[in-house]
């Protein structure tokens, strides 16, 4: 084994990032939102970077983790799990429901477990790359295209935050006429070409409008509602029903496999889901019962990039499509996301992304969209640079915060505005 590539220190760096007010079914994105950065430095002096999800209970597990990696070699990545198992323990906060943010289906302590273990892969991954002279693809076996495609990821929002937060110049988007104005702006700026409204925000007939204008204004292109959950299975046909003809898939209109089960035997329209598999515990029942037709993987509770390609391999192999599951993210994770992504012979539709919501990264030179696509880096690693300033004032901001910013809670944010406000209970309608 080379020295120069084992591990010599691990830094984690606990951010918040600014995030516009996009409303989904849970409430409102905090004006913040926490993210942790993993660099991981070899003895030959190179770091890698990683980026997952920043709350509390990640950081808890992150620590052990970090601390045990040093003298260990950066390319052993399939080792990452078992060292995770031993060292971090249960987390306390992990149990089986749907999470806090109620977005992303169960929390087991594996998957929780699996988050953390998916920002030190990507960081031994993009030191390993780096120290031998290879971009990320080719450690995953190549790249099968140059280019991956994104979808516009549009939101109800309000103008502004209503205590504190940074300003943009969006506008709110509370109708359709709001949301096919964003749609046009994505378009516009970025290239998307097939468009992902969050829903569960409006009763359904006001969303099934929303989309029916997106239809008009962008006839043939593809186009996806995601309630996160929020319907019944029965008002879940009703919306399949009335936009069979427009709709690409239907994301997780109904929660549980079940309800998922029951709406797909009662449509052809697609069901996609970032909730109702999103472990491979639930992946046997879901595929057997036709549940889900499209997973939206997300290599941070897969558990890194490997882990995705294997779960590219499951739904292949089961043939189910396959596509990206995106939350508020920074550049580090979306090139991950798109290394990984150009490696995956069957992602049969566009990823998602928050990238352009997102106004502060921790790199020197942001992605650029160009016709809704990224183009693969082929530089060695990830094939970008951290900004070490731009690092420490986020982390500065972290350590200023009182304590409020650093746990993602859509609904106490949602309460800022409507002090009444409960996480509504599903199915919402
Ligand atoms: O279902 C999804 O696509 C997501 O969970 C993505 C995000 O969490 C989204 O719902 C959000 O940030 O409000
Ligand atoms: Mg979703």
């Amino acid at each position: 084994m080379d020295t120069a590539l084992l591990i010599d220190e691990v830094r984690l760096t606990p951010i918040l990032i600014a995030d516009p007010p996009l409303l989904n079914t849970q409430g409102v994105h905090q004006p913040y939102t926490p993210r942790l950065v993993v660099e991981v430095v070899t003895r030959g002096g190179v770091t890698g970077i990683g980026e997952t999800y920043g709350d509390g209970k990640y950081l808890e597990l992150a620590r052990p983790l970090a601390a045990a990696l040093p003298g260990r070699p950066v390319s052993d990545v399939n080792g990452l799990f078992a060292l995770a198992d031993e060292v971090c323990g249960d987390s306390r906060a992990a149990d089986e429901r749907v999470d806090a943010g109620g977005l992303r289906g169960v929390q087991t302590a594996d998957k929780l477990r699996l988050s953390v273990v998916s920002g030190f892969e990507v960081a031994c991954l993009d030191a390993l790359g780096k120290a031998v002279g290879l971009p990320v693809h080719a450690l995953l076996g190549g790249k099968v295209r140059d280019r991956v495609e994104y979808s516009a990821y549009l939101f109800y929002r309000w103008a502004e935050h209503p205590a504190g937060g940074e300003r943009d110049d969006w506008g709110a988007a509370l109708d359709p006429a709001g949301v096919v104005a964003q749609a046009r702006r994505f378009s516009r700026d970025h290239g998307f070409s097939s468009f992902k409204l969050k829903g569960g925000v409006f009763p359904p007939d006001e969303e099934i409008a929303a989309v029916r204008a997106l239809a008009e204004a962008f006839p043939g292109q593809p186009l996806r509602l995601d309630p996160n959950g929020a319907w019944s299975a029965e008002t879940s046909l009703y919306v399949a029903e009335q936009l069979k003809d427009v709709l690409e898939y239907l994301e997780d209109p109904a929660s549980g496999t079940d309800a998922m089960a029951a709406v797909s035997a009662g449509t052809d329209v697609p069901l996609a889901t970032n909730m109702c598999v999103t472990t491979l515990a639930e992946v046997p029942e879901a595929f057997a019962r036709d549940a889900v037709q499209v997973v939206l993987s997300d290599h941070h509770y897969w558990g890194g990039l490997h882990r995705t390609r294997e779960l590219a391999a499951i739904c292949r192999l089961h043939g189910v499509g396959l596509s990206m599951h995106s939350n508020t993210h920074l550049g580090i994770s979306l090139a991950a996301m798109t290394h990984v992504a150009a490696t995956v012979p069957n992602l049969d539709y566009a990823c998602d992304s928050h990238y352009p919501w997102q106004t502060e990264d921790v790199i020197t030179t942001r992605h650029v969209f160009e016709d809704g696509r990224l183009t693969v880096p082929d530089a060695p690693g990830l094939g970008v640079e951290l900004d070490r300033d731009r690092l420490a004032a986020l982390h500065r901001r972290w350590l200023d915060d009182d304590g409020t910013m650093r746990e993602r809670d859509d609904a106490a944010a949602m309460r800022k505005a409507e002090p009444e406000w409960r996480t509504p209970s599903i199915p919402r309608w």
